[in-house]
């Protein structure tokens, strides 16, 4: 039997006929670990098209579930999974499309200190993931372990897209931005909102640029070194070049560390507002918040009730008698509130999760408008303690 009887030459006869592809590319996809992490919007639709490709190796990394929230936009899960872990659902849409792949289920949260053993195997890594410090994480390690990082991100409307190589002389994600930034600079998903065709968009170019990669295409141009970056509201795509590498990265850099474990991401995670940063005097249980309010009813209540969240998510869902000024409104609107306590009333802070109902009682005592209580735990924790027909988004 001739090398070329092994391939299933039917099933990849679509792409091996491309002139730039034939069988010698084929054989080295077939040869090839791809690493997944994240099982989401990018991960699906990336992980999908491998698998259809023919790449030998699938790993996928993820510890969370599916909820019926991510169908829209990840495709490989179903409603009948709810519940269920998303690597393994990932693995069974993989499977009955192309059984031939071999899987492998990571269910753990890829963190600095099990990512070298994780992606150790592998020849590419795709970052499928959606938040910063899990960027940083497998940056570093890729670029540590000189492995090609096929990262992609979207939000709302916009993707981006590149590829980081710490083997040729392009920069890594570190290079760019040495430094997390704030979390409140931090936009995510569940926060602001995606259309499901950007993440799709994304997270077929990452399949795209892996398979280019994997398949050794010398005719290819990977996107080393260059930022795409798609605008999906007004369908303009763009690539720049991103700056040159630099010598003394921590990651990438001559002196790169592989101690990079002991990076101060303490630092990051301090300064989140999740940290409670109101005196608890000032702070009520959502159960508690209710019993007052219904205490004092009506028109004559003591209690002027705010939800700080954004506009849309007050009119996806809110609770009755609660007025909406979005904290980025807060200081615009203040005469409003200083009204409502020039009346003897008392206000009560709510938002979607009780970060920024503890910001916006900050600043209101800081304006010296008091007394002011900030509900802990926000929506969610109402819709747990308070009233299960608020819907969950
Ligand atoms: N450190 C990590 N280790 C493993 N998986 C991760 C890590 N960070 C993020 N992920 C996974 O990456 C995926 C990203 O998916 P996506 O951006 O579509 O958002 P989501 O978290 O599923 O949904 P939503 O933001 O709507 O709640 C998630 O499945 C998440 O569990």
């Amino acid at each position: 039997m001739t090398t070329s009887d092994k391939l299933d030459v039917t099933r990849y006869s679509r792409q091996i006929l491309l002139p730039q592809f034939g069988k010698k590319s084929q054989q080295q996809l077939l040869s090839k670990k791809i690493l997944i992490i994240g099982a989401g919007g990018l991960g699906c639709p990336a992980a999908l098209y491998l698998a259809g490709a023919g790449v030998g190796s699938l790993g996928i990394v993820d510890n969370d579930t599916v909820e019926i929230s991510n169908l829209h936009r990840q495709i490989a899960h179903k409603e009948s999974l709810e519940g269920k872990p998303k690597a393994e659902s990932l693995r069974e849409a993989i499977r009955s499309l192309n059984s031939s792949v071999q899987v492998q289920v990571i269910l753990q949260r890829l963190t600095q200190y099990n990512v070298l053993e994780v992606i150790a195997d592998y020849d590419i890594v795709l970052d499928c993931t959606d938040n910063v410090l899990t960027r940083y994480v497998i940056n570093d390690a890729c670029a540590v372990s000189r492995k090609p990082l096929v990262s992609g991100a979207a939000i709302g409307w916009d993707g981006q897209i590149t590829v980081y190589c710490a083997s040729n002389d392009c920069p890594c994600y570190r290079c760019i931005f040495p430094e997390p930034p704030p979390p409140h600079c931090v936009g995510s998903c569940d926060a602001n909102g995606v259309l499901g065709p950007i993440p799709g968009i994304i997270g077929c170019l990452q399949a795209l640029e892996s398979i280019k990669l994997a398949a050794c295409i010398e005719q290819a141009q990977v996107l080393i070194g260059r930022l795409l970056v798609w605008d999906g509201l007004t369908s303009k795509c763009r690539v720049f070049q991103l700056r040159t590498r630099n010598p003394n990265c921590v990651a990438c850099g001559v002196e790169s560390r592989k101690d990079f474990c002991d990076y101060d991401y303490a630092s990051f995670i301090g300064c989140s507002p999740s940290v409670c940063v109101i005196p608890s005097e000032k702070r009520l249980s959502p159960r508690e918040a209710k019993e007052r309010i219904a205490q004092s009813n009506g028109d004559s209540s003591e209690y002027f009730c705010l939800d700080v969240r954004p506009s849309v998510q007050y009119e996806l869902c809110h609770i009755e008698g609660f007025h909406n000024i979005p904290l980025d409104q807060l200081a615009s609107r203040v005469t409003e509130i200083q009204q409502q306590v020039n009346q003897g009333k008392r206000i009560l802070v709510i938002c979607r999760r009780g970060n920024a109902s503890q910001q916006a009682v900050a600043l209101l005592s800081s304006w010296n408008i008091h007394p002011v209580y900030d509900i802990f735990g926000g929506i969610e924790e109402w819709r747990k303690q308070c009233d299960p027909s608020l819907p969950y988004y």
